[in-house]
């Protein structure tokens, strides 16, 4: 699916931190993401993902077609790994079983589906958590850091699980700071639309009331 961002002008709490985001990322397209620390990766992503609206501009998708894996794992660990996919399965109405096998074996979780979220390792709970953009069937990937903790085989396991996303006429937008090794991937540096602001004056606790 075919999708763009327009003009886009996003915050974080109360600071104004990029504007004039424009970009269009093709059906079958991964997007990286690139630009120092703080230069307002995150801040972008979460705006894609709906957790802090646009200031202004436009991001031209269609309703409930971007999924967001976070920077933070956001898994239940109380839940097994099974039971974690499936209450995502439930939440995107997803076909529950299909959705849930083809996330586990995509990642390689098949010796841990019955094993609690919370007696995972960190690299393990971030395969759980890439295997949740699978079981949301959703086709835009918009993706923060998502291969911290993975190591060498996992990385790669990761970049063939977004190139079978795209092969399926999904997309991705990535925002990584190492070589995912996706030959044919476009960088979008964020450097040029990161606002230089004057002093913050602003609450650097606002955000905590979001
Ligand atoms: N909770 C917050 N409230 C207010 N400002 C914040 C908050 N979190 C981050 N910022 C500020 O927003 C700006 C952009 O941060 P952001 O996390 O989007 O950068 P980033 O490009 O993802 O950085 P990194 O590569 O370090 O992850 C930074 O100046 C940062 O200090």
């Amino acid at each position: 699916m075919e999708w763009s961002v327009t003009n886009l002008a996003c915050r974080r709490g109360q600071l104004r931190i990029l504007e004039g985001v424009t970009f269009e990322v093709a059906a079958g397209e991964a997007l990286i993401l690139r630009g120092p620390n703080g230069a307002g990766k995150t801040t972008l992503l979460r705006c894609l993902a709906g957790l802090t609206p646009p200031l202004e501009g436009q991001i031209n998708a269609p309703e409930d077609t971007i999924a967001y894996a976070a920077h933070a794992d956001g898994l239940k660990a109380q839940l097994s790994v099974a039971e974690n996919l499936a209450f995502w399965a439930a939440v995107f109405e997803s076909d529950r079983a299909h959705a849930v096998e083809t996330a586990i074996a995509t990642f390689d979780l098949e010796t841990l589906r019955d094993r609690r979220a919370g007696a995972l390792s960190a690299g393990q709970k971030r395969r759980l958590s890439l295997a949740r953009m699978v079981v949301t069937g959703r086709p835009i990937w918009v993706m923060d850091e998502p291969t911290v903790s993975l190591d060498v085989e996992n990385v790669a396991r990761f970049a063939r699980a977004v190139e079978a996303h795209l092969a399926r006429g999904g997309s991705a937008l990535i925002a990584t700071h190492i070589d995912l090794g996706l030959p044919t991937a476009r960088v979008l540096d964020i450097s040029p639309f990161t606002k230089l602001s004057g002093r913050q004056t602003d609450d650097p606790f606002e955000e905590a009331f979001e």
